[in-house]
């Protein structure tokens, strides 16, 4: 049976977060691939930016307009924080019927005081967040016409406490932190991503709660409490390409062996296509993960401590950006939502 395509723009396809959008989206089997764009690389092939992206090498990127994106049944954004509001708007007001997936941050947070207060700027809006595994949020995405990509840290750090503090069996007073692949930082060279810093060196960044993702996943785990939520967010840079690791732990409320919690998680996430607790004992490395769409979590309980410790992987620019945004896709368009997905890693 011959199957209408959906016909899909990619701004931003010469960075990391549009490149591998664009990797998944050349495995999905219900996508066209049509304008992709940036901004002081148009009019080069993209091939001389994404190599890996050979059926598409020769294709011209053009510039990041309303003109060169419209006409697309579904628009994915992959460009620097506050250069997505004006766009989005111009191509949702040229077509109401248009899909925009933004893999930025403008449009993720709720409170305009605290998106003012950690971006620096005026607050865009709020669209759908686009992470499915949240109650409640699958059924938000269904259909959406804008969706917001979680931020990668938030992404993991969410999935990896969300039941302990849904369930209640802890005290919402949260310490996450979370190790990052330098591909989080995106391709544009920044002083603290000099090759000679980064590697074989493990450094800490934004310290002391001030880091942009600390609200959004204050955010995320604050809807599943009645409690006064508080997190510690603390991001470290490590010599690897991609993956995320986040440590995340939290006060116990009462007694709780690893047993219980590890069941608490497996049912949590029993029916999630992304999410996979391992077995007891196995700890989540980041390799198993590496270009695919799946999250590992591993959780237990120090019982010297009185902490329930969990530890979570993600790949930042799949699960983590990317893959996230064509699961959304999948969502809106009333697809399966693991279309043009795997949780098959590359390892080593
Ligand atoms: N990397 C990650 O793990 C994650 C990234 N994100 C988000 O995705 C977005 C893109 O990030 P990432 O891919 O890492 O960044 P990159 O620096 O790798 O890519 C940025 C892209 O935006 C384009 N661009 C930059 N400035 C402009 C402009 N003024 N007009 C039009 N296009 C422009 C660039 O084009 P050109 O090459 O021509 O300059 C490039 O295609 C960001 O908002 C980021 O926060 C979200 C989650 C995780
Ligand atoms: C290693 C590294 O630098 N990571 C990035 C992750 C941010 C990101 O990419 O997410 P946004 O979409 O919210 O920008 C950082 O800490 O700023």
């Amino acid at each position: 049976m011959h199957m209408t395509k959906v016909r899909v723009a990619v701004a931003g396809a010469s960075g990391y977060a549009g490149g591998e959008v664009l990797r998944l989206l050349l495995g999905h089997p219900g996508v066209e691939i049509g304008a992709v764009t940036a901004g002081s690389n148009a009019g080069e092939p993209l091939g001389a930016l994404q190599p890996h992206l050979v059926p598409l090498a020769d294709r011209v990127l053009e510039q990041t307009t309303v003109e060169t994106l419209a006409g697309h049944d579904v628009v994915f954004l992959g460009l620097p924080h506050g250069q997505s509001g004006e766009l989005a708007e111009a191509l949702s007001e040229r077509d109401p019927d248009v899909v925009v997936i933004d893999c930025g941050a403008d449009f993720r947070l709720e409170d305009p005081a605290t998106w003012e207060r950690f971006y620096g700027s005026d607050h865009a809006g709020t669209w759908p967040y686009g992470l499915p595994e949240l109650p409640g949020q699958r059924d938000r995405l269904r259909g959406a016409r804008r969706i917001a990509v979680p931020g990668c840290y938030p992404t993991i750090s969410t999935l990896t406490l969300a039941p302990a503090v849904a369930a209640g069996v802890v005290t919402p007073d949260l310490v996450v932190v979370a190790a990052s692949g330098t591909s989080g930082a995106g391709k544009a060279a920044k002083p603290h991503l000099l090759g000679s810093e980064v590697m074989g060196s493990v450094s800490a960044y934004g310290v002391g709660g001030v880091h942009r993702h600390t609200p959004e996943i204050s955010q995320n785990l604050g809807r599943l409490t009645e409690e006064h939520l508080k997190v510690s967010f603390t991001p470290l840079l490590v010599p690897m390409p991609r993956g995320i690791l986040a440590t995340c732990s939290a006060p116990l409320t009462g007694a709780l062996t690893a047993e219980e919690a590890h069941a608490l998680y497996a049912k949590a996430y029993g029916e999630e296509p992304f999410v996979h607790v391992l077995p007891q004992g196995q700890w989540p490395q980041t390799q198993s993960v590496i270009g695919s769409n799946a999250v590992h979590l591993q959780v237990t309980v120090d019982e010297d401590a009185g902490r329930l410790v969990a530890v979570g992987v993600v790949d930042n620019l799949a699960k983590g950006t990317g893959g996230a945004a064509v699961q959304c896709m999948n969502l809106a368009l009333g697809l399966d939502e693991t279309t043009g997905l795997t949780t098959v890693g590359v390892a080593p």
